[in-house]
């Protein structure tokens, strides 16, 4: 998949990736004619040709020298274009899969690892595409230009690398085996020093009311000496490895004059093309030299990639359309429900059902699984086992536009995106044009008409980080405007107005009612005041709805429900 995936990208960019491979071949090929043609000058003073041979061959070292930095210029602006274009590509669809990801996939993953994925992933690989990349292509087109010169010199001459790759084969294995290991110590080191030291400065005042500053001290001192011998180690590995890869790169100029006097004594190579040979033994070092270099960088711009394509690889949740044949509108059909994180099960067996237009609160101890069963309503977690219809339709699998026809989660965390205020309520639309009429009719049904009126620009107002800064509750009530806007089938409200004093709360979510009569709502809620408004109240507990019925049939039974009502009303 990754590999298929980057040579679609390389393929897509074929064109751009030919003419940077060409340019630089040919960049590489002038940068050959000056050690040829100086070679050729040398055997040309040493027949003593006429001065003018010469000074055309000069002419000719100079023109190459000049091809070469023009098409290098040339060459490096192209592969920087391609870089960026490969790295825009990735970015684009690894923000796109990111987005299509189901929030319980997000949150099993953990936010934190996607924003790893995003910045130290995608700063690796920006390392490796802008820099390593270019410099590869460009020191690989090098070598293989000059070892071919080297071969038509004569192919004799190669084997003066052979005693070199052998250096660099074992030393590089050997500094490969014991590098790794070396520098996640020293990483590891280094990250215990900085934690304790953070330690030591926020816990400052009660090391010193504890009287532990010498314990303290003794410990950051053991901590900088094993970074101290951690950090040893891998400069040790250094100073071995990088000195053995300098001798393996200074012994083949020796050994190339050694085989080419070898040569000329045979009568195979001329004094010039000794000379020839040697240049190009000494101009093929550097680019071997950064072949080498980049290959940690490609190791880790490789792993990195695969990560960012690992999110691509996600199944897309988006595939299924609704089925043909649906149920009734607005009903909810929980049979069986089974279902936990990570292994621990939160709901254990959940059999519920609602008719259109009902209001069912749930209310229930924390913890109890209230907020779990309403994500599964809405088709945001897929049951472990059993089933969630809502109108006839299992969401699971259904095309986020799809599902958010039949449900919708609102929780009180909503957010507000930098633009207008109109833009910000069109997000619950599919369409572009917006109908400005409905945004008003929207706000006027969540109270919230009055205030945005208000603004400087009304619905053109700009909000959001680095615009104007709105109130949770003025911004919870723009997450319920575009619930209105969305129109669901159901609508399932988590602590949505917790965020409200009481009294707006409670007059929102009565004109609330008014706008949503006919669309089903399960309300999550700590307030008790929404259960008594509510159609049916369902509690709670430990996983199971352990109480069902409206506000006066659990009253009366006088269970859980009713204890929680007198606890809220403070009646003895
Ligand atoms: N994303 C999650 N990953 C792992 N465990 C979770 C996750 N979300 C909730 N839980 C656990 O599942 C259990 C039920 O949580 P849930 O939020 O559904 O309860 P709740 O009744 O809504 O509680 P509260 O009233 O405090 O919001 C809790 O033990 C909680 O720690």
């Amino acid at each position: 998949m990754v590999w298929n995936r980057l040579s679609g990208l390389l393929r897509s960019h074929g064109g751009v990736l030919a003419a940077v491979v060409g340019l630089y071949g040919l960049a590489a090929l002038a940068a050959l004619a000056p050690p040829w043609m100086l070679g050729r000058i040398i055997d040309a003073v040493r027949a003593s040709a006429a001065p003018e041979r010469i000074d055309t061959m000069a002419v000719i070292v100079v023109g190459a020298l000049v091809c070469h930095a023009v098409l290098t210029l040339v060459s490096v602006a192209l592969s920087i274009r391609f870089g960026e274009a490969v790295l825009a590509e990735l970015r684009e669809g690894f923000v796109r899969a990111v987005l299509r990801l189901p929030l319980g996939t997000v949150e099993r993953a953990g936010s934190g690892d996607l924003m790893a994925r995003t910045g130290r992933d995608v700063g690796h690989l920006s390392h490796t595409v802008r820099h390593s990349i270019p410099v590869m292509v460009v020191s690989g087109v090098t070598v293989v230009v000059i070892f071919g010169a080297l071969t038509v010199l004569h192919p004799v001459l190669l084997l003066a690398w052979l005693p070199s790759a052998v250096i660099v084969w074992l030393s590089t294995r050997w500094y490969a085996r014991r590098a790794p290991g070396g520098y996640l110590r020293e990483l590891d080191t280094y990250s215990e020093l900085t934690q304790g030291v953070t330690d030591t400065v926020e816990g400052a005042h009660t090391l010193e009311a504890l009287g532990r500053q010498d314990r303290q001290r003794r410990r950051t001192d053991e901590r900088i000496g094993r970074a101290y011998l951690a950090e040893r180690y891998t400069l040790w590995l250094r100073t071995v490895w990088y000195p053995t890869l300098e001798f393996s790169y200074l012994l083949p100029t020796a050994v190339t004059f050694l085989a080419a006097a070898y040569l000329h004594a045979q009568g195979e190579l001329t004094v010039g093309q000794i000379a020839t040979a040697v240049f190009l033994t000494v101009q093929v070092v550097r680019p071997v030299d950064l072949l080498i270099d980049q290959v940690d960088s490609l190791m880790m711009g490789f792993t990195s990639l695969r990560r960012l394509i690992g999110v691509e690889m996600v199944e897309d949740p988006a595939g299924r359309t609704p089925s043909d044949a649906p149920g009734t509108p607005g009903t909810v059909e929980i049979s069986g429900l089974r279902f936990g994180y990570t292994g621990t099960e939160v709901l254990h067996g959940v059999d519920l059902s609602l008719a259109p237009g009902e209001r069912l609160a749930v209310v229930g101890p924390s913890g109890a699984g209230k907020s779990t069963l309403g994500k599964l309503i809405a088709g945001i977690h897929t049951p472990t086992s059993g089933a969630v219809r809502v109108g006839g339709e299992d969401l699971t699998g259904l095309a986020p536009q799809d599902r958010r026809e039949k449900a919708i989660l609102l929780s009180q965390e909503s957010h507000v995106f930098r633009g207008t205020v109109a833009e910000n309520l069109a997000l619950a639309l599919d369409r572009d044009e917006v109908d400005r009429d409905a945004l008003w009719r929207a706000l006027a049904a969540v109270d919230a008409d009055d205030w945005v009126r208000s603004l400087p620009d009304g619905l053109d107002t700009r909000v959001g980080s680095g615009h104007l800064a709105l109130d949770p509750a003025h911004v919870q009530q723009l997450a319920l405007a575009r619930v209105v806007l969305a129109d669901p089938e159901v609508l399932v409200l988590d602590e949505a107005t917790s965020l409200m004093d009481p009294g707006s709360a409670r007059h929102l979510e009565r004109s609330l009612a008014g706008v949503l009569a006919g669309r089903t709502v399960v309300a999550i809620a700590h307030r008790l005041h929404t259960a008594h408004d509510a159609d049916r109240v369902a509690v709670v507990e430990d996983g199971r709805i352990s109480e069902l019925g409206s506000h006066d049939e659990l009253l009366a039974a006088g269970g859980s429900y009713s204890a929680l009502w007198h606890a809220w009303h403070g009646d003895s």
